[in-house]
């Protein structure tokens, strides 16, 4: 087999790179690693062979339908145009009533207190950190901050249905998923002060938390980057048949950016186990989901590129943690993409950079904070299955507000990452055209100490 298709490389390839290896890819296709980092997929299926029992087989249904690389289409004399949207739009799953009762399947009584109670505390904590890194920059003490308020369930539950081995990509509205998988508050103080013990030594705004150890690729700023990295992650797993798959989150404006449609062709064309999850929230800074696209929402982007998704109600807790459960197994079991869209509401302003009454109306906002809460609705069903207490839920949001106190203070006290760390990280061995950039910058500031920090050692 392996032979037939080196074979068949070198017939294609005139001169083919020199090759390093080779992996059974999706559908059984040979991928043959390059030296140049670049790979051939030969795909064993019959892809252009219109073979002749196609053909016989066509001339015995006198023409109606015909063999077409993917399958047999059938004809038609009707001029018909697929219509631009359908009547009805695609519903969307879910099991909690705003009243805290479930529209049960009677399995679902199955699931854990212990994750559940979780969920619901890790929500408490979120929105506590929201609150006080808030006021933390409206204090011109940290620069810049981002909340999740009103996506506490599609984060945290979805979290919570995955495996510590699958490899999150998120945007940067999912502090959530990290804070499920044990990132502490005094990581995240540390983060957003951008002082030494960041992971990231300062060199990130404020909310762009990572972490290698919790599987958690670092944020990065520009919308959409994170969706094709996570198919080649996903990728990546696939050849080392690992038993985990890579979850990307994105917002619906996300899905504007070309990396969207790339990411989604690309997973599916490689069977990459990749679960893809939008949380849809109205808005994308100040543009609104009317006028960011004209389908009915993301869920339907899926099917054309040949990818299984659903749409569920992103404030049902219930509904994302089985959603994303399935998802996770599908993924993983048939070797393919899954995409989640979760409808929900971004309840926050943009970033502390916005005012989103500017362009939305109040009443609107009222309406999801107190009609549609995630959170409210997740504590009713708690508190009628008797997992949950006022007094539980009152201690433990003290709790935190103390600790996440102390953790600012100490984050606020600590010494910032040298000059020195701005050059490091990126090369074995620093080209010289970074040191000149080193000499002049140490220079300018020798010059200009009035206009630098004076708290990063030099
Ligand atoms: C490529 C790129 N274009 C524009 C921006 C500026 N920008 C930052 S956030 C944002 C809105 C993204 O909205 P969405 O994906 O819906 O996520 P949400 O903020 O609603 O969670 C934009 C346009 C950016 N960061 N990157
Ligand atoms: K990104």
């Amino acid at each position: 087999m392996i032979r037939t298709s080196l074979a068949l490389l070198t017939r294609n390839f005139p001169s083919p790179p020199p090759l390093l290896g080779a992996a059974a890819g999706p559908h059984n296709a040979l991928v043959l690693l390059s030296s140049s980092n670049r790979y051939a997929l030969l795909s064993p299926t019959r892809r252009f062979e219109s073979t002749e029992a196609a053909r016989l087989h066509e001339d015995e249904n006198d023409g109606q339908e015909f063999d077409f690389p993917g399958g047999r289409v059938p004809f038609t004399s009707e001029m018909k145009f697929i219509a631009e949207s359908t009547e009805e739009r695609v519903s969307c799953y879910r099991i909690l009533h705003e009243n805290g009762e479930t529209i049960l399947p009677a399995n679902f009584k199955q699931l854990s207190k212990d994750v559940m109670v979780k969920m619901y505390k890790d929500m408490i904590t979120l929105q506590t950190m929201d609150t006080i890194f808030f006021e933390a920059q409206r204090q011109g003490r940290i620069s810049f901050y981002l909340t999740s308020a009103g996506e506490e369930a599609v984060t945290i539950a979805s979290a919570a249905a995955l495996h510590s081995d699958d490899v999150v990509l998120a945007q940067y509205r999912e502090p959530g998923v990290l804070l499920w998988r044990g990132f502490g508050l005094q990581e995240f103080a540390d983060q957003v002060f951008g002082n030494r013990s960041d992971y990231g030594k300062g060199r990130q705004m404020p909310i762009h938390y990572g972490s290698n150890l919790l599987n958690y690729f670092t944020i990065s700023s520009p919308i959409g980057t994170q969706l094709p990295h996570a198919v080649g992650v996903a990728y990546s797993l696939k050849m080392d048949r690992k038993d985990a798959c890579a979850v990307t989150y994105f917002g619906d404006g996300g899905t504007s950016e070309g990396d969207f449609h790339a990411a989604l062709n690309f997973a599916a064309v490689l069977g990459a186990p990749v679960v893809f999850i939008c949380r849809n929230n109205g808005w994308a800074i100040s543009t609104s989901i009317q006028e960011q696209f004209r389908s009915d929402g993301v869920v339907v982007k899926g099917q054309a590129y040949g990818v299984r998704s659903i749409r569920i109600d992103g404030n049902d807790a219930l509904a994302v943690y089985s959603a994303t459960r399935r998802a996770r197994e599908m993924a993983i079991a048939e070797q393919m993409p899954v995409l989640i869209e979760a409808l929900t509401y971004r309840v926050g302003h943009h970033s502390t950079s916005d005012d989103s009454t500017k362009y939305r109306g109040v009443d609107e906002i009222e309406y999801w904070k107190t009609k549609r809460s995630p959170m409210d609705r997740f504590a009713r069903w708690l508190r009628n299955n008797g997992w949950l207490s006022e007094e539980d839920e009152s201690m433990h949001r003290s709790t935190v507000k103390k600790q996440l106190l102390q953790a600012i203070q100490k984050a606020e006290k600590a010494e910032k990452a040298p000059v020195s760390a701005l050059f490091s990280d990126v090369y074995d061995h620093i080209p010289s055209n970074l040191h000149e950039q080193e000499q002049v910058l140490r220079q300018t500031m020798k010059r200009y100490p009035q206009d630098y920090p004076s708290d990063v050692p030099l």
